[in-house]
């Protein structure tokens, strides 16, 4: 179950971070910061050629956080050893200069900060981790003017997100419909056919405000747009012609909050210790299914799986042992289960499985099949090697049976396969 749906990338993402200094002990701060909290390597250089060097050395760069006041070169050529080579770029400066700092956003400078304030330094920790994840995003730019639509992906683009235009509303639609990664919409209102606010109407019966954060974008002094827009499902609204740093920061806080509720949605219906669904979001799900399917007149079996005498490998091998043995019965029932099924912990040792349309002997096949592959799995653990075997309990459901009842009927077989032995499977009697 995937909450949020990023973009995979084909190979993996550059990762090193660059961190051009001369002042030791913020560099080391930073250099802590973004190792500790984000888990990104950094590299330190304290001058150009130092930096340069570093560059030529390895190809894997994702950004470079720079002072602007280094031994061997001006300003200018500092950002712009970074620019060249199309690198991100932040300026990290102790020097308060308004026309400099108008000079470096003006270029494709990302961001302008002022190091030795308060909170300078969460602020960078926060910009790198926003920046890394942006490159993971799609955000989508609706806007008749072709330019208007440029200027804003540019920007989007300048900021790590991958960028998607569409010229009208229905375009708008049409990429929504077909792209799940799409996790930001910048709406501009003043469009031919449909408007924005309709735009991000529609939107909404597409996709929820978990889903994907609207912006609402106008030109026009009309004083009730704001209100229409939120009022339709839009999250935010940007005023044209807006400041590159009110755009990154509405952009950025709305994706936060996007982020923020997929966490906590995570929170809500994963097994902290598996990563599996929980017991809520199991049954949540099978509350739609089992009455979907028996209208189908489909079949769906019900299984409860405990693992057997779990309670001596805590016991004989300790409570992390433990744990490791229930994330590896965890794996395995994910690599045993078809896209199609369902799988969660329901508690302690006992996990739950829902199998549509499998029947007769493929579904005792599919359960044998999953009882041996866990009886064969040795689970490393700090204590040493250790085994285990599960006990299933299985409900097939012909006869239309309600969700409580699938649930007893699996549980009172789970039952009949502890009392018969353990390491075995009840599907009938
Ligand atoms: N390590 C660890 N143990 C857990 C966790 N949740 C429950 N347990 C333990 O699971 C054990 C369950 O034991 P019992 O219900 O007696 O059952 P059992 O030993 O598996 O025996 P049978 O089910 O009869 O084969 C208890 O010792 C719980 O403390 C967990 O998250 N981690």
């Amino acid at each position: 179950m995937t909450l949020l749906q990023p973009i995979v990338p084909s190979s993996p993402l550059p990762q090193r971070v660059l961190l051009v200094e001369n002042s030791r002990a913020y560099v080391r701060a930073v250099a802590e910061a973004i190792e500790h909290k984000l888990e990104l390597p950094v590299m330190v250089a304290s001058t150009l050629a130092e930096a340069r060097a570093l560059l030529a050395r390895h190809d894997d760069w994702f950004l470079a956080l720079t002072g602007l006041v280094l031994a061997d070169g001006d300003r200018d050529e500092v950002v712009n050893c970074f620019l060249e080579r199309g690198l991100s770029t932040v300026v990290v400066t102790g020097v308060y200069d308004e026309d400099l700092r108008e000079r470096m956003l003006r270029r494709r400078v990302i961001d302008f900060v002022l190091k030795n304030t308060p909170g300078s330094l969460d602020y960078i920790v926060w910009l790198v981790k926003r920046l890394e994840r942006n490159r993971r995003i799609s955000a989508l730019v609706v806007d008749d003017s072709a330019a208007a639509r440029m200027h804003a992906a540019a920007l989007l683009e300048t900021y790590g997100y991958r960028v998607v235009q569409a010229a009208d509303g229905e375009a708008a639609l049409r990429v929504l419909e077909r792209d799940p990664t799409i996790r930001l919409a910048m709406v501009d209102q003043e469009m031919p056919g449909m408007q924005g606010v309709e735009l991000t109407r529609r939107l909404r019966a597409l996709r929820a405000r978990d889903r994907v954060a609207v912006i609402g974008v106008s030109g026009r002094e009309d004083p009730d747009l704001v209100a229409r827009f939120l009022k339709s499902g839009a999250n935010d609204f940007l005023r044209k012609p807006y400041s590159r740093e009110e755009f990154f920061c509405r952009v950025s806080q709305n994706v936060d909050q996007l982020e923020l509720i997929g966490t906590l949605q995570d929170l809500a219906t994963r097994d902290f210790l598996t990563g599996l669904p929980n017991r809520r979001h199991f049954l949540e799900h099978a509350e739609r299914l089992v009455p979907q399917m028996r209208t189908a007149r489909r079949s769906l079996a019900m299984a409860i799986l405990d693992i057997d005498h779990f309670k001596r490998i805590n016991d004989g091998w300790g409570h992390e042992a433990g744990d490791h043995a229930l994330r590896a019965v965890a794996t395995a029932l994910s690599s045993h289960a078809r896209p199609e099924d369902h799988v969660a912990r329901f508690g302690g040792e006992e996990f739950c499985l829902l199998v549509p349309d499998l029947a007769g002997e493929a579904l005792d096949d599919y359960f044998d099949g999953l009882r041996r592959r866990i009886e064969e799995l040795s689970v490393s653990t700090p204590a040493g090697e250790v085994r285990v075997t599960v006990s299933i309990g299985v409900r097939a459901a012909g006869g239309g049976e309600e969700l409580h009842r699938l649930l007893a009927e699996a549980d009172r077989r789970l039952y009949l396969a502890k009392a018969g032995g353990r390491n075995r499977v009840v599907a009938s009697g």
